[in-house]
C-alpha cells in the first residue's frame, strides 16, 4: 500500500455532479482524513442548476458552479429534430473544459454526472494529462449507461439474475467501458422494492467512490504526478 504522501501539497480533486450529491457528500467528508488523505476538492460543476449537490459544495465552503446546456442549445436551434443535439453539446462540452482546466486539477471525479462527455471534453483533459474517473452503478461490462439500477431491478424481477454492483472506472469516450479501479458486487436479494434496491447501493457507493478515488490519486502519487 503507498504510503500517503503527507509532504505534497493536497491533490485537488473536481467534482462533476447533476444531482443529490450525496457521493460528493461522501468526498467531502473524506478529505483529510485516513480514507483520502491530503485532498481537497477544488470544484464542483452541475449540469442541473438545482442539484442539490451545489448546496452540499457551498455548505462545505467549497466554489460551485453551475454550467448549464439550454444556452448552447438555443445556439443550435437547427439540432432540436437531433436527440443528441451533437455541435450543442460538443460547444457544451468544450467549455465545461475550459471551467475544469482552469482549477488545474489532479483528478476529475463523475459523482452522478449525468451527461455523456463527448471528445470536446475528453481531448482537452486528456492533453492536461489529468484523469477522468467515474461512479456506475454496474460491474464492468454487465449494464451500460442510465437508468442501470432500474434495469437490474427489472432483470431481478424477471428471475434473469439476483446480483448486480457498482464500480469506480476509469472515462474514455466508450460510455462505461473503461478500466475499472474498484468494483464491488451487490446481492439484490432481499429488496423488495426497487428504492429498497437503490438505497443498498447508494449505501455501498458512497464508500466505493472514496476508496476509488484515493485509489487514483495513490496511482497519481506512484507516477510523480502529485
Ligand atoms: N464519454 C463518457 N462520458 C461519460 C461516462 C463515460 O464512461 N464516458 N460516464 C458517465 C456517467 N454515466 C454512467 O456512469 C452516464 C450518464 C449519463 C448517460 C446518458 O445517457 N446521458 C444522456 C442524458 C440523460 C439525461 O439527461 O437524463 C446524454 O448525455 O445524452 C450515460 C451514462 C458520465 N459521462
Ligand atoms: N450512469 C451514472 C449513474 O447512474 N450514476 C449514479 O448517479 C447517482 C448519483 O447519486 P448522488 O447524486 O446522490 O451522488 C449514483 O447512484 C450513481 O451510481
Amino acid at each position: 500500500m503507498a504510503q500517503a504522501n503527507s509532504s505534497r501539497e493536497p491533490a485537488r480533486i473536481t467534482v462533476l455532479i447533476s444531482g443529490s450529491g450525496s457521493n460528493l457528500q461522501a468526498l467531502i467528508d473524506a478529505c483529510n482524513t485516513e480514507a483520502l488523505p491530503n485532498a481537497k476538492i477544488a470544484r464542483v460543476l452541475s449540469d442541473r442548476k438545482d442539484a442539490y449537490g451545489l448546496k452540499r459544495a457551498e455548505a462545505a465552503h467549497i466554489p460551485a458552479t453551475y454550467h448549464g446546456i439550454l444556452p448552447y442549445k438555443k445556439q443550435h436551434p437547427d439540432e432540436s429534430k437531433d436527440p443528441q443535439w451533437q455541435e450543442a453539446r460538443r460547444a457544451y462540452d468544450a467549455d465545461l473544459a475550459q471551467h475544469v482546466l482552469a482549477d488545474n486539477p489532479e483528478i476529475v471525479v463523475c459523482a452522478g454526472f449525468m451527461r455523456i462527455l463527448s471528445t470536446a471534453f475528453l481531448d482537452p483533459v486528456k492533453i492536461s494529462k489529468t484523469p477522468i474517473i467515474n461512479l456506475h452503478p454496474s460491474l464492468h461490462g454487465d449494464l451500460i449507461g442510465a437508468g442501470c439500477i432500474k434495469r437490474a431491478w427489472d432483470e431481478y424481477e424477471a428471475g434473469k439474475r439476483t446480483k448486480t454492483g457498482i464500480m469506480i472506472h476509469y472515462v474514455i469516450a466508450e460510455v462505461d467501458m473503461g478500466e475499472p479501479i474498484v468494483q464491488e458486487e451487490i446481492s439484490i436479494e432481499g429488496c423488495k422494492t426497487l428504492k429498497e434496491l437503490e438505497e443498498r447501493i447508494h449505501q455501498h457507493e458512497h464508500g466505493l467512490i472514496v476508496k476509488g478515488t484515493k485509489t487514483a490519486v495513490e496511482k497519481l502519487e506512484r507516477d510523480g504526478k502529485v
